[in-house]
């Protein structure tokens, strides 16, 4: 079924990350920020640490890991330097000894959906601001336990940042046009690397959107490409991006099949989520220091903000 997808052809051109623009917030005055990054041993804590160390965000050498990473190391290396790994079993005390180094502590979430829940539980427990990009779990549970928190944080399943602008024009099309799309069809496929553990946090995210304007469409719809093989015949991702790429096709038809409407975000590599994140990470230690109330932010906040580079 995945492989009958007539997806629409990449780009020829290799998609290349976003080009660097100025910084718009955070010109004036730097933030405070000391920034922990969980799970370094993973994929998108590696890029987001090596993101920050890029933006000149000062790295706190530490990282919460899972137990089996701390069996066979004690330390993990970021663009040459050492992280220390720290363990579910010690974590409490480590981060309470941290507080007390850092006092401008903030922590970056890039773990597993089946940890997300005891994650969160972990950030607010000892009230520490977080970027949280790991997908799963509850969404709307763990907006309402960090709000009723007060903790400061970011929570998004999609730090790019032209994907953040998408998801945005999606929610306004649904929200100024409500049942615009009554009576189509929609078809949503997804190809990621094959450790992916989940279905994409950001097409549940979209999907929610086009069921607004009218479209019956249930998550467990949408379409996983896990096999190298199919990702690379008709998804057409290049053969080195097989291990790190998100490619999304949402296709709309209509009742009668006349019209059709398909969107399209294919990226490779981890570039634009990682740079996304540090975006978010400065925009809110810059939230912290306004003290203005809000406390709960996503991605679209950090973007309407102008504070995403
Ligand atoms: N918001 C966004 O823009 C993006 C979000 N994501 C999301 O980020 C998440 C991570 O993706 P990715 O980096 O590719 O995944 P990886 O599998 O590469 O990394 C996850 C890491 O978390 C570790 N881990 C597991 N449990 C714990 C725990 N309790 N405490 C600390 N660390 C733990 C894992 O260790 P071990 O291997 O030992 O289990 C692993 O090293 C996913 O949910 C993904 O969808 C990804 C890209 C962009
Ligand atoms: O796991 C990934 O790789 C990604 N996860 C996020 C998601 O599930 O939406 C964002 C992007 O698709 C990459």
């Amino acid at each position: 079924m995945q492989q009958q997808l007539r997806c629409s052809r990449v780009a020829s051109s290799r998609i290349t990350p976003r080009t660097r623009t100025s910084v718009v917030v955070m010109a004036s005055a730097k933030p405070k920020l000391q920034l922990m990054v969980n799970s370094c041993t993973g994929k998108m804590g590696q890029a987001v640490a090596e993101a920050a160390l890029r933006a000149g965000v000062e790295l706190v050498p530490y990282t919460l890991c899972g137990p089996a990473d701390a069996a066979a190391a004690t330390t993990v290396t970021v663009a040459g330097r050492p992280l220390t790994l720290v363990p579910p079993a010690t974590r409490d005390a480590v981060v309470q000894e941290l507080k007390g180094r850092y006092p401008h502590l903030m922590m970056v979430d890039y773990t597993l959906p089946d940890a997300i829940h005891s994650m969160v539980d972990f950030y607010v427990q000892h009230r520490t601001p977080f970027v949280m990009g790991t997908t799963g779990g509850d969404r709307a549970k763990i907006a309402a336990q960090v709000e009723a928190s007060k903790v400061y944080a970011v929570i998004a399943p999609n730090m790019g940042k032209q994907i953040v602008a998408f998801q945005a024009t999606m929610d306004l099309m649904a929200k100024s046009f409500p049942g615009a799309f009554s009576g189509y069809k929609l078809r949503v496929v997804e190809s990621h690397q094959s450790t992916k553990k989940d279905t994409s946090g950001t097409a549940k995210a979209v999907v929610q959107s086009f069921v607004e304007m009218g479209v019956p469409f249930e998550v467990s719809q949408i379409e996983l490409v896990r096999e190298p093989k199919a990702q690379m015949e008709v998804m057409k991702v290049p053969a080195d991006a097989i291990n790190g790429h998100a490619y999304h096709t949402y296709q709309l038809v209509s009742g009668d099949g006349t019209v059709m409407f398909e969107f399209q975000h294919n990226v490779i590599g981890r570039t634009t989520y990682a740079e996304g994140t540090v975006d978010a990470a400065l925009f809110l230690a810059a939230r912290i220091d306004a003290h203005d109330g809000k406390t709960l932010y996503n991605m679209i906040d950090v973007l309407r903000a102008g504070a995403m580079r």
